[in-house]
C-alpha cells in the first residue's frame, strides 16, 4: 500500500514520515494552514531522500505560479487540487515531475486521463479532514490512485477495504491541532495502512 503524508511543516515530522516508511511526502504551497513558502519547502524537501517522493501541493493557481514555486521548492512532484483543465497538466508535463490530479469522486475518474502520472481521489473539501463514502468509488478508477479525505489510524484499513485504492493519503489525520502534525499519530496511520 502507498502511502503519502501531506501537509508537513517540521523537520520532526519530515524525519518521522520518511524513517517510518512513507512513499510519498506533501509540502502545501497554497492557501491552508499548513501552508510553507517555497523556500521552507526546500529545506525540508532536502531532508528526504530520493525514494521518498517529495509532493507540492497546490489550489487553483495557474501553471506559471505553480511551476516557478515547485521549482523553487525542489520538489519532484506536483499535486493540483481545484478542477484544473487538461491544459494546464499538458503546460507542466515538460517539468519532468510526477503530476498528480487531486479531484472529488463525481470527476473523470480515469487515471492518465489529463496525462496525469497519479489520480487522487479527495472529499469534496480537500485538507479538511472529512470523511466521506470511500465505498462510491471501489472500482472506478484503475491503476495508481491514491484515496484521500478524513483518513485517520483508526479508519484507514476500513476506508480500503471499501474504496480497495492503490495508494492512500493522509493530513488532518495525523494532526492533534489543525496544522499540529504529531510524530506518533504519523507512526500510528503508516502502521494502520499496512498491517
Ligand atoms: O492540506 C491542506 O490544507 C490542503 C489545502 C489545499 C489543497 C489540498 C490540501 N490537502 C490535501 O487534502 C487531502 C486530504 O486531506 P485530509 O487528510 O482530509 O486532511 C490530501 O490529499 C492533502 O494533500
Amino acid at each position: 500500500m502507498y502511502v503519502k503524508i501531506c501537509g508537513l511543516s517540521e523537520e520532526e515530522h519530515v524525519r518521522t514520515a520518511v524513517e517510518a516508511g512513507a512513499d510519498a511526502i506533501g509540502l502545501v504551497l497554497t492557501h491552508s494552514p499548513r501552508r510553507v513558502t517555497p523556500e521552507r519547502a526546500a529545506e525540508l524537501a532536502a531532508l528526504v531522500p530520493p525514494h521518498v517522493l517529495t509532493v507540492g501541493v497546490f489550489k487553483g493557481e495557474d501553471p506559471d505560479t505553480v511551476r516557478a514555486a515547485a521549482l523553487a521548492a525542489g520538489v519532484r512532484a506536483i499535486q493540483l487540487h481545484g478542477n484544473h483543465p487538461h491544459s494546464d497538466f499538458t503546460a507542466l508535463k515538460d517539468l519532468g515531475l510526477t503530476l498528480v490530479r487531486a479531484v472529488a469522486a463525481d470527476a473523470d475518474l480515469r487515471c492518465g486521463a489529463y496525462d496525469e502520472d497519479l489520480l487522487l481521489v479527495d472529499a469534496p473539501r480537500a485538507g479538511a479532514g472529512e470523511p466521506w463514502d470511500w465505498s462510491a468509488v471501489r472500482g472506478r478508477p484503475t491503476g495508481r490512485w491514491l484515496l484521500a479525505g478524513g483518513l485517520t489510524p483508526g479508519n484507514v484499513r476500513a476506508a480500503v477495504a471499501a474504496a480497495a485504492p492503490w495508494g492512500v493519503d493522509v493530513s488532518s489525520g495525523v494532526e492533534v491541532a489543525r496544522g499540529v502534525k504529531d510524530s506518533a499519530l504519523i507512526r500510528a496511520f503508516l502502521t494502520a495502512a499496512r498491517p
